[in-house]
């Protein structure tokens, strides 16, 4: 089956600086497909290539079976429809005059427009949810609404093959999904190649990802084939995460931010409870650290979540009193731990066993919260007694990162 539209072995320069090197990829009747890659590697100007807009001065564009240099520009038009990133029109026609455009390689610019044309544009603006806005002028929208006015104008077009770029770089949430429905609705009567930059978007509404590194295809294939942790960062230079979304069984992304190399297996024990602390565990375990916590009663959350991260953990019965047996384990993981968080407020009785026994050991400890006071008088004093023995107030999950960072080697 010949391609719908097929790049085969392009390059492409901008004077002497060449941005595409030997780019070949066949796009099928029908398919949505999404390029992807970081800023600057090359994916606008392979879009300006599929259209004609750049020449490449090796290799050739096929649209149809045929060389796209074979086209007239009217037939080009016809066949092919861009939505570029730049959204900003210049002149104050209407929303409905912009989108009457869209009809111009069918009946060109001067031929007054028939029903049928009136009724395409019509089309074309409910399904993008642009016909309130159709008297308005296009100076005068937003951002956003000015993004679905120029596809109303594209799908007016009525293109075989429909080239974004950033389709949804303007849209709100809503809008965005809402977008990439309708365009995935377009095919499989049209091909649509867009570059995005959303990469969860396109995980879900692609059907295949072409994925680039400077210039050229690092990888191309279904979402689940190419959205690995590897090639993400071979591509973006990030760590990602990359889970199964619950509802859509796609590629599910998360970045790594934040997150420098794993502190060389230091150890941490944190002592917490009533939520306090649930932030804290999973940050620590998201950046490598070797995490213990307890003393907790069972049914605390900060209890449910270290068995959930599979942290070593003491676990005392709901509402029981610390047992000496718990005490004894609290004092061996403190002793193998290099530093102890204690969270703040509120520490009721139940952590008056972990904060004596954190009196009996030499570790740097961090008090995190700002709460000066605990509930408890006991407490109270323990904690003050910290304090002077050095102990650091941390007011927050950045500077306790930064702290414990400290020192690593
Ligand atoms: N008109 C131009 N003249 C000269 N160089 C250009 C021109 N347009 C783009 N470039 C350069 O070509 C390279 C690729 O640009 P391109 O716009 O294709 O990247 P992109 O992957 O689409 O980036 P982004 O994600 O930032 O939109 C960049 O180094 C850019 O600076």
């Amino acid at each position: 089956m010949t391609p719908t539209i097929s790049a085969d072995n392009i390059s492409v320069k901008y004077g002497d600086h060449r941005v595409i090197e030997q780019f070949s990829l066949a796009v099928d009747q029908g398919g949505f497909i999404g390029i992807l890659g970081p800023n600057g590697c090359g994916k606008t100007t392979f879009l300006r290539a599929l259209s004609r807009i750049l020449k490449p001065d090796q290799g050739a564009v096929f649209i149809e079976g045929l060389d796209a240099e074979s086209y007239d520009s009217r037939t080009l038009a016809k066949t092919i429809g861009c939505v570029g990133q730049e959204t900003d029109v210049a002149f104050p026609f209407t929303v409905r005059e912009i989108v009457f455009m869209g009809r111009y390689p069918h009946i060109g610019k001067l031929a007054p427009l028939s029903p049928k044309d009136l009724a395409i544009a019509d089309e074309a603006m409910k399904t993008t949810n642009t016909f309130p806005l159709a008297d308005r002028l296009i100076t005068e929208v937003s951002g956003g609404e000015r993004q679905r006015v120029l596809i109303a104008r594209t799908l007016t077009q009525q293109p075989k093959i429909l080239l974004l770029d950033e389709p949804t770089s303007h849209l709100d949430i809503n809008h965005q999904i809402e977008i990439m429905d309708l365009i995935r609705d377009l095919t499989p009567k049209i091909t649509v190649i867009g570059v995005f930059h959303d990469l969860n978007l396109a995980s879900y509404f692609c059907d295949r990802i072409v994925l680039m590194k400077q210039g050229k295809i690092l990888a191309v294939g279904t979402p689940m084939e190419v959205l690995t942790p590897e090639k993400i960062r071979e591509s973006f230079s990030i760590g990602m995460m990359v889970s199964i979304h619950p509802l859509t069984g796609k590629p599910h992304l998360m970045p790594e931010y934040g997150v420098q190399p794993t502190p060389a297996s230091t150890r941490i024990h944190v002592i917490s409870g009533g939520g306090t602390g649930t932030e804290i565990l999973h940050t620590l375990c998201l950046h490598g650290f070797s995490v213990s916590a307890g003393v907790l009663a069972a049914n605390d959350s900060d209890c449910l979540a270290a068995v959930k991260l599979g942290l070593e953990t003491i676990i005392e019965p709901p509402f029981a009193v610390v047992s000496d047996k718990s005490v004894q384990k609290l004092k061996l993981m403190l002793a193998s731990a290099d530093k102890i968080v204690v969270t703040g407020m509120p520490v009721g009785y139940g952590n008056l066993a972990n904060l004596k026994a954190l009196t009996e050991v030499s570790k740097p400890v961090y008090l995190f919260g700002e709460g000066d006071d605990y509930t408890n008088g006991e407490a109270t004093h323990i904690r003050r007694a910290l304090i002077e023995n050095e102990a650091v107030i941390v007011p927050g999950i950045t500077a306790l990162m930064k702290i414990l960072y400290a020192g690593n080697p």
